[in-house]
């Protein structure tokens, strides 16, 4: 790839730091949003996205609803429509293949029998024609355990690694059962009756969701629609009128939505929370119980729940049972909370003052391979993306103090490999789907161990290797040390002996069994049997960040 000149006058808030001066900051202290360098990104002040906002306790920000704050205006373009854009995928890797090896265990009741083929799934012509045009060929295991369990009507807790298909494994089966009952062919109403609900914890999941449904729709009368925050509300409303079967959907938004009387929830027969741990931490946990008290929502007697995610504490598990029914199934595709063993993992030594030095280092020799560099705050991400720009790294940053409009552009800039290195926070650590993303690095670590596995799996996917490198700094990290080592370990990477010797002596030996761990169970139901050494973290409930921004 070209790579891009980059001048050094970007001034960020982070930037402040960098230069020692207010750069392109106004008078009343925010940025000027302004061109960065030739080709590079734009980046601009936290006043700019404006869309009612409440504070959440840990500093996270998260869409209000309906409170009061300046209107957001931001339309996004509508979707690619051409067929080629729409079924564009990318190559499953070289290990695809071997997810037939990975351990699979689904414990409950009855569970129906997998199916090895997407012929047995029995899916009509169309969604036949549309998985092969995807160009799956053969289905991955959270898809030959999750298509038949959902299809026979079961509720469903699914536990899988980043990157192994757990978008499609509930997809395909609810658009089976709609078309097999002859959904209603969408058409525009004043209220709309959709008979599926989607939630993710953030906006450009939550869209690449929709953009599954809506390819995997394609040639049916089933129609997804997408409602996020950061964009106009007048748009969502509009969108969702024209017609809806699907609502995909960030908490915030779809709340808004329905309190505006816009969806009527009583045809609703699935309910999916995607990232079902973040779903139902202490962050989303509130509404998604406004979400399912909402008048006219099916009680979890009369409709399916479906949960997904690559990890779920246990204390989630739990809590994520009272909204499914008795006899939900709980599926495990290898370790729950493991990292995919796709993905290299190297542990670095360093200290906070080395850390840049380190990731310039590292840029040379990735070069314009598509890097993601998450960091722990929104700050840090503009001051690190301002200091790769100035080291001339055409870098761009996704972080919710960003306008909508930006954050799409930044992620547009890094798929296209205009900006081949992307600054993160948490904000971009689940569940999204990028080709050529070749290696993750932590320059921060997370505090949090499920957030560290999301955060890697943005690379080695569906088969593909990658490369994930983080700093610890023992300053700052050492509690994260065990759960560290037994990740690595259980993902048979290698394990350096001094962070070895920190994870012992930072929390002792008793129980500490780095190499021999076996995962005999992974249902809480089985109460002591889950094995799985979740070592209270900091922020253990709340898998984020000090100051992440979501819906
Ligand atoms: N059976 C299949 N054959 C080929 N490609 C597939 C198959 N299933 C899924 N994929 C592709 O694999 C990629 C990863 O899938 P997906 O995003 O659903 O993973 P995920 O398990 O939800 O990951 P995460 O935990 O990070 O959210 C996508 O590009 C998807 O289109």
């Amino acid at each position: 790839m070209e790579l891009l000149s980059f001048k050094s006058d970007f001034s960020g808030r982070g930037g402040r730091g960098a230069s020692g001066g207010r750069g392109a900051f106004r008078q009343d202290g925010d940025i000027e949003g302004r061109r960065s360098f030739g080709g590079g990104d734009w980046y601009r002040g936290r006043d700019e996205e404006v869309f009612s906002r409440g504070l959440q306790k840990d500093g996270e920000e998260k869409e209000g609803g309906t409170s009061a704050g300046a209107k957001v205006s931001y339309i996004p373009p509508p979707p690619p429509e051409e067929e080629n854009a729409v079924f564009a995928h990318y190559a499953t890797g070289v290990n695809f293949d071997k997810y037939d090896d990975i351990l699979v265990d689904v414990s409950g009741s009855n569970p129906p029998k997998a199916i090895m083929t997407f012929e047995e799934a029995q899916l009509c012509e169309t969604l036949n024609r549309n998985v092969a045009k995807s160009g799956y060929e053969k289905p991955t295991p959270v898809q030959k355990h999750g298509i038949p369990i959902i299809s026979a009507g079961r509720d469903l807790m699914a536990c899988a690694q980043t990157g192994s298909g757990k978008t499609a494994a509930f997809l395909l089966p609810i658009l089976q059962h709609l078309m097999s009952n002859a959904a209603a062919s969408s058409k525009f109403s004043e209220v709309q009756e959709p008979e599926v609900i989607i939630v993710a914890p953030t906006r450009e999941l939550i869209y690449q969701i929709y953009l599954e449904a809506r390819k995997f729709a394609y040639g049916t009368c089933v129609r997804p629609v997408v409602v996020y925050g950061g964009t106009n509300t007048g748009f969502s409303i509009r969108e969702v009128l024209k017609g809806c079967n699907i609502l995909c959907g960030t908490p915030g938004r779809l709340l808004d939505i329905i309190g505006r009387g816009k969806v009527e929830l009583s045809k609703v027969r699935y309910l999916v929370l995607d990232e079902a741990d973040r779903m139902l931490d202490m962050g989303f946990e509130p509404d998604m119980r406004k979400l399912v008290n909402s008048s006219g929502m099916p009680s979890k007697e009369e409709r399916q729940t479906l949960m997904f995610s690559a990890t779920y504490p246990e204390d989630i598990q739990r809590l994520a049972a009272c909204f499914l029914k008795v006899d939900y199934l709980f599926l495990a595709v290898g370790v729950v909370g493991g990292a995919c063993s796709d993905i290299k993992q190297l542990i670095l030594q360093v200290t906070k003052y080395s850390k840049r030095e380190k990731l310039l280092e590292l840029l040379k020799t990735t070069g314009a391979e598509r890097t993601i560099v998450f960091v722990e705050t929104k700050r840090y991400a503009d001051f690190i993306a301002t200091f790769l720009c100035q080291e001339d790294v055409p870098t761009t940053s996704i972080h919710g103090d960003r306008e909508q409009r930006e954050r799409e552009k930044a992620l547009s800039y890094f798929r296209t490999g205009r900006c081949p290195v992307l600054v993160a926070t948490s904000v971009a650590a689940r569940g999204l789907d990028m080709e050529h993303v070749q290696h993750v690095v932590n320059f921060d670590l997370p505090k949090d161990i499920d957030e560290y596995v999301h955060r890697i799996g943005r690379t080695g996917r569906c088969g593909n290797t990658g490369r994930a490198v983080s700093f610890f700094d023992p300053q700052s990290d050492t509690p994260l040390a065990r759960s560290l080592v037994k990740v690595l370990s259980g993902a048979q990477q290698e394990v350096p002996s001094w962070l070895e010797e920190i994870a012992f002596s930072a929390h002792g030996t008793s129980g500490f069994n780095p190499r021999g761990e076996v995962f005999a169970s992974t249902d809480t139901r089985r109460g002591a049997s889950f094995l799985k050494d979740h070592t209270p973290q900091p922020s253990q409930s709340t898998a984020v960040g000090p100051d992440e921004d979501w819906d």
